[in-house]
C-alpha cells in the first residue's frame, strides 16, 4: 500500500476511512498473506492525524474523526497478514502509530528524516493504546522519556532506541522490505498469526473494551478552549516556518 494524499499524507477522516477498507479488502482476500505500507509522498511517511480535523469542528465530527482512528489501528495492530513498515520519510505522531503497528520497521537511513510519537509538543496527550503499542516495540523506559519529551528522533537515532528495525539507503529500501517480507511469509501462517495474536491480544482487548469511553474522553479533551488554542497555535507555527 503507498499513501499518497499530498502535500504530507495527513490523516484525515478521508484518508482513515479509504486506509481500513483497504487493509479489509487486503484481510479477507485469502491470497493476500502480507502488505508493505509506504509512501508516494517525497520525503514524507505521514505526517500524523490531520490536525484540521480537531480545531473548530462540531462534537459529532470528533467523535466520527476518534473512531475512524480507532478502527484504522484495530485494523493494521490486530491484522493476521505479516506487516512491513517502509518508513521512508518522516514520520511523527500517527504517522508513527501505523509504523509502530506493523510487524517490522525498515527506515531510509537519511538522518534528516525523523519518528516518534511528538503529541506533548503538540500540547496533547498521546492515547494510552498509541502509548502501549510503543511500550510495546520500544520498552516502558525508552518510551516514558520520549513520550514526555514528545520527541522526534532522527533514523540513526529511532534505530538505536529499537523505535525502527533496520536502516538501509533510500533506493534499497523496497527490496529490503521485499526481503523481509519473505522471509516471514515462509513460516506457516497459523503459527505465526497465533504468536502474533498472543502477543497483541491483551493491548487490543483493552481499546476494544473502552472504545466508546476513548471517544467520550477524546471528545472532551479536544473541545477544551485551551487545547484548541494549542493546536491552533502550533498549525500557525508551522505555516510560520514555511514562510
Ligand atoms: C486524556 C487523553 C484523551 C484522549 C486523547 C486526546 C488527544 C490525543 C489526540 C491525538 C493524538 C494526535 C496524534 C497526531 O498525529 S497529531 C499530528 C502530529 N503531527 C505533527 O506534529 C507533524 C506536523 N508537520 C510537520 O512537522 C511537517 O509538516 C512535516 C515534517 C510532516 C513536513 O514538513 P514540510 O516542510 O515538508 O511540509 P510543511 O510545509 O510543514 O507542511 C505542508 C502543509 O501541510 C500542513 N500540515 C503538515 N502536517 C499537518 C498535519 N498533521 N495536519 C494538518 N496539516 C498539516 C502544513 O500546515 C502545510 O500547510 P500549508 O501551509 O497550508 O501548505
Amino acid at each position: 500500500m503507498k499513501f499518497k494524499s499530498p502535500p504530507v499524507n495527513s490523516l484525515s477522516l478521508e484518508f482513515l476511512t479509504e486506509f481500513s477498507i483497504g487493509l479489509e479488502k487486503l484481510e479477507n482476500n485469502r491470497a493476500c498473506r502480507g502488505v508493505i505500507i509506504t509512501s508516494a509522498v517525497p520525503k514524507i511517511f505521514s505526517s500524523g492525524l490531520d490536525i484540521t480535523e480537531m480545531c473548530g469542528k462540531s462534537v459529532e465530527h470528533y467523535g466520527e474523526f476518534w473512531r475512524a482512528v480507532q478502527e484504522m489501528w484495530l485494523r493494521l495492530y490486530g491484522s493476521n497478514m505479516v506487516t512491513v513498515a517502509a518508513v521512508n520519510g518522516s514520520s511523527p505522531a500517527g504517522g508513527c502509530l501505523i509504523a509502530l503497528s506493523c510487524d517490522y520497521r525498515i527506515m531510509a537511513e537519511n538522518p534528516k528524516f525523523s519518528i516518534g510519537l511528538n503529541e506533548a509538543q503538540l500540547g496533547i496527550v498521546a492515547p494510552f493504546w498509541f502509548k502501549d503499542t510503543f511500550v510495546n516495540v520500544v520498552g516502558h523506559r525508552i518510551a516514558e522519556r520520549s513520550l514526555q519529551l514528545g520527541s522526534l528522533h532522527p533514523a540513526p537515532e529511532a534505530q538505536r532506541l529499537g523505535l525502527v528495525d533496520e536502516l538501509v539507503p533510500e533506493e534499497k529500501l523496497m527490496e529490503k522490505a521485499a526481503a523481509v517480507m519473505a522471509q516471514w511469509l515462509a513460516l506457516p501462517d497459523h503459527a505465526r498469526q497465533l504468536t502474533k495474536t498472543m502477543m497483541r491480544k491483551a493491548v487490543l482487548d483493552r481499546l476494544v473494551a473502552h472504545r466508546e469511553e476513548d471517544i467520550k474522553n477524546f471528545i472532551t479533551f479536544v473541545s477544551k478552549e485551551s487545547i484548541q488554542k494549542s493546536l491552533r497555535m502550533y498549525m500557525e507555527m508551522l505555516k510560520k516556518r514555511k514562510s
